[in-house]
């Protein structure tokens, strides 16, 4: 009798020791998390993260990346704690060493789903390995040496265009507009092999399909507080039920959403099914389609007809990689261009030596191989030093399922003066990936971190920079984010801004107009006119250049 009482006894003492432990292990790292440093809230219920995402949040971005050091706390609503991370150490553990603990929040990956299908950015696990899988390769250097030619095509149609206006005189002219439009015939051509605009230089083409993927990104925002809802709406009675209480729902923003989520699937549906058709009709009728089978569905496809049983994608997953791919590669990359050649018109010394190393090289014809058009140091130079200190996704979110530790290369000083060398995550705590906090850290990149220099891609870059595990897919930089997750088209995006600027800058000159252009943080970051404008546009005065 006494054996099975000392038994119970043991395993209650184990338990209460058990809970003891955990609880402690949870007050300190709530304590850890209220000591690391942070700008402050002046509100318990709001607290200062809204400040972090709102349009007019480049500021306070740039003080949560300079001013606190490598790991800072934000608050949440009623007195949340969120983490701000860009130590490279503790990056890494998040994007590659415990890449499955942290992982998106779930009313991002459950929107994504419902919005484009089960795709790349709406799973998890090993849904998302085999997807990643099929992927990859068709992203190669390879497969972009073939895209080449369709995309040089594309480009000098984009010369005409501006060409004519500034023919007609339209000395001033939106730069923004032709980098959108460009960019999306680009993902078009290169990556469905579909084309969304002729970039006829008499009248902008009207698609409804482009048209529906330019107007969710703003719609999104708008909808945001719903879309924190989806985990738990997605349960709510049947399919049926579900959409005809999205039918109803009163909401011109939601409305939009839906229409464009179905917009897109049915088009790519129908994209689809013609390269389906055409494949089996054999290489004559693939030939005849736009982009001539190099285009990434194309590939994609074939590789899926051949792939093993288990690594195959079911076409419902196909279709929705295929508006994912339109949807993030066009405003990302138009955006990064815009901001490129607005670097390039306030440094127009910078702009008269890109062009002449362009002009120098033959880039202006079209002829230079993918290869050579690569290595050209300054237009190198130039796209990453814009993409180092202007990234332009900045809200990137992840959480742990469970507690973690994150080990830091820099030890942060907490608010009593005590040296914090881990953060203990709590599970569920929400954490903003710092990248443009690891993009501009000055003891990384130096005192001059701020400043835009392509030249300091010309000599090896600091030692602490290559030292550091940053775990950026490209150059040391977070800006395509790593890992597992990491963009999935930044070579693609690489090689567009390549091409559009090496024909572009060889035969345009870009100046400053008198309008102040205003960044506007958004999921993409985008320019307006001054502070308030609503319309996103980046007017430069632009000239044919003459030798
Ligand atoms: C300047 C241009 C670009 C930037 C800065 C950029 C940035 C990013 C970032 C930060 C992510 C990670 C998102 C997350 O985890 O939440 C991402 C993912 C992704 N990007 Fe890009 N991107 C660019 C261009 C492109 C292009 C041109 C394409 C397609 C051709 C593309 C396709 C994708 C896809 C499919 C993903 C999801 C990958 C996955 O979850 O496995 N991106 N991009």
């Amino acid at each position: 009798m006494a054996a099975p009482i000392v038994l119970l006894y043991g395993l209650l003492a184990l338990g209460a020791m058990w809970f003891v432990r955990r609880q402690s292990k949870h007050r300190n790292a709530h304590h850890v998390m209220r000591n690391i440093p942070g700008p402050p809230s002046r509100s318990w219920m709001k607290g200062n993260v809204m400040q972090f995402f709102t349009r007019h949040g480049q500021e306070f971005q740039r003080d949560v990346a300079l001013n606190y050091g490598s790991v800072v706390r934000l608050e949440g609503p009623l007195g949340r704690k969120i983490l701000y991370v860009a130590d490279p150490k503790a990056l890494h553990t998040i994007i590659i060493k415990e890449e499955h603990v942290f992982e998106e929040p779930e009313p991002f990956l459950v929107s994504n789903n419902l919005i484009f299908g089960e795709c790349l950015i709406g799973s998890l696990g090993d849904i998302h390995k085999r997807q990643r899988k099929m992927l990859t390769p068709v992203f190669s250097v390879n497969h972009m040496r073939h895209m080449l030619p369709v995309f040089n095509t594309v480009v000098f149609k984009l010369r005409e265009v501006v060409l004519a206006k500034v023919r007609e005189g339209e000395k001033e002219i939106d730069v923004l507009e032709w980098t959108g439009r460009v960019a999306l015939e680009l993902i078009g051509q290169g990556g469905l092999g579909y084309s969304f605009d002729p970039l006829d230089s008499e009248k902008e083409a009207r698609n409804e399909y482009g048209d529906a993927i330019k107007s969710l990104l703003p719609a999104m925002m708008n909808i945001e507080q719903l879309r924190q809802l989806t985990p738990h709406l997605v349960k709510m009675g049947p399919r049926w039920f579900r959409r005809l209480a999205v039918d109803l729902f009163p909401n011109a923003h939601l409305q939009t959403v839906k229409h464009v989520s179905d917009t897109m699937s049915e088009r790519s549906q129908n994209i689809f099914h013609e390269k389906k058709v055409a494949l089996n009709n054999g290489d004559e009728a693939v030939l005849r389609q736009v982009g001539e089978g190099r285009d990434i569905m194309s590939i994609l496809l074939r590789a899926n007809t051949t792939a093993s049983e288990q690594d195959k994608l079911p076409e419902s997953e196909m279709i929705a990689q295929m508006s994912l791919l339109v949807f993030a590669a066009t405003d990302t990359t138009s955006n990064t261009l815009a901001r490129i050649l607005q670097s390039l018109a306030e440094h127009s010394d910078v702009q008269s030596k890109l062009r002449e190393e362009l002009l120098h090289a033959g880039a202006d014809t079209g002829d230079l191989s993918y290869d050579d058009l690569m290595k050209l140091p300054l237009l190198d130079a130039i796209c990453r030093e814009t993409l180092r200190l202007y990234p332009p996704v900045t809200i990137l979110l992840r959480v742990p399922r469970k507690d973690s530790v994150l080990p830091l290369s820099e030890p942060v000083v907490g608010l009593d003066g005590s040296i914090i060398k881990d953060v203990p995550v709590p599970k569920g705590t929400e954490i903003i990936i710092g990248t443009l906090g690891s993009n501009v850290n000055k003891s990384l990149w130096g005192e001059d971190s701020l400043e835009w220099k392509p030249e300091r891609w010309l000599s090896p870059l600091p030692r602490a920079v290559n030292d550091a595990p940053i775990p950026g897919v490209y150059s040391n930089l977070m800006t395509f984010l790593g890992g597992k997750r990491a963009c999935i088209g930044f070579k693609f995006s690489e090689m567009e801004m390549k091409v559009v600027l090496a024909v572009m800058v060889s035969n345009f000159t870009f100046e400053l107009t008198e309008k102040e252009i205003g960044w506007n943080v958004a999921l993409v970051w985008y320019p307006t006119v001054g502070k308030d404008d609503d319309r996103p546009q980046l007017p430069l005065k632009v000239r044919l250049y003459k030798p």
